[in-house]
């Protein structure tokens, strides 16, 4: 094990032992089926090498949340409220925050079969593009100033107060924008997985971020080099799924010629999702519990665990 100041740092060999004094949190055959079904490129390796481990940390983590909400409600003598635990995902642009998000809701559904596990993405709380064309900033799409904080932050709050049936706005990576009129709705869950690029993000006017309802949070970290990679990689899954659907925003790029295409994706890249990793999402990195480091093929090579 290393460390450094904030962090204890584990590579693979030391993390993959932690799984719990019985070892009792191994990931089973029939889970390892489900996470195929959910993306067939991710490592099984991974799953029980760094997830497994992974899920029995959240499992302290919760226990010791309802064991100090049963004690709190016991000095205030009055029944326990329901709060749900909330998980943040935090990371650049196509890092894999929504797959990480995915992959643990599995899990801790599987863990906790009378719980329910809800996942949202804060892309809902984006302006819509009229909006953002509105404030002349539409080049600036995932910048803290592109998100309706407030909204984002009204929700959570609500989420955290155990409002039945709480809407979270969609958007569509297809359509490029909010879908009007379309919500997930959050409706008491035990945990709820919350993931975004501002997650861990501390707005300038607020007196209060999004980050102070999490219970856990965790930050997914790569060269931007391997995320520049897989962010060409999903531009080439949306264009190739684009052709036959005249409403998808990648329509023109996919029935054009590729290599054009794929020039502007690169240019996107540079010029929004880079700049935006570089200033606003990577400082945010050393607020998270827990970082998965990722390397080639989306493997996770080191995880860094807070300290204090
Ligand atoms: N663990 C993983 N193994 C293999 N591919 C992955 C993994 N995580 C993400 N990906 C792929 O990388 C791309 C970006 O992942 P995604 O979860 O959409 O990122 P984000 O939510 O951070 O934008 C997608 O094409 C996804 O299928
Ligand atoms: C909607 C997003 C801000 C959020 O990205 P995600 O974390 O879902 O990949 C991003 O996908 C995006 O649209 N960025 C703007 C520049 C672009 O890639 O087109």
């Amino acid at each position: 094990m290393d460390s450094n100041e904030t962090y204890d740092v584990f590579d693979r060999k030391d993390w993959q032992r932690f799984h719990g004094r019985l070892g009792t949190n191994h990931i089973t055959q029939q889970e390892l089926a489900q996470v195929k079904a959910l993306n067939d490129n991710v490592s099984l390796e991974d799953v029980q090498v760094i997830y497994a481990p992974l899920r029995h940390l959240i499992h302290i983590y919760l226990n010791q949340y309802q064991q100090q909400r049963t004690a709190v409600s016991d000095f205030l003598n009055h029944p326990r409220r329901h709060v749900p635990f909330v998980i943040g995902i935090a990371g650049s642009v196509a890092v894999g925050k929504s797959t990480t998000a995915r992959l643990l809701k599995l899990l801790l559904s599987r863990s906790y079969p009378n719980y329910k596990v809800q996942q949202i993405t804060t892309d809902g709380f984006l302006y819509p593009n009229a909006e953002l064309t509105r404030r002349g900033i539409l080049d600036r799409k995932g910048f803290p100033e592109s998100y309706d904080m407030e909204a984002l932050i009204n929700f959570m709050n609500a989420v955290k107060s155990d409002k039945p049936q709480v809407l979270a706005p969609k958007y569509s990576h297809q359509v490029y924008d909010i879908i009007p009129d379309q919500y997930d709705v959050v409706d008491r869950p035990d945990i709820l997985i919350v993931e975004g690029i501002n997650v861990l993000q501390l707005p300038s006017n607020a007196p209060i971020y999004v980050s102070d309802f999490f219970d856990f949070s965790i930050y997914v970290d790569a060269d931007p080099k391997l995320v520049e990679q897989w962010y060409l990689e999903r531009f080439g899954v949306l264009l190739d799924t684009a052709f036959t659907d005249p409403d998808n925003y990648y329509y023109q790029y996919a029935i054009g010629d590729r290599k054009a295409a794929f020039d502007m994706a690169k240019k996107v890249w540079r010029d929004v999702n880079l700049k935006n990793l570089r200033a606003y999402i990577l400082p945010t990195r050393s607020r998270a519990d827990l970082i998965l480091h990722k390397s080639a093929h989306h493997l996770i090579d080191q995880v860094y665990l807070r300290k204090f």
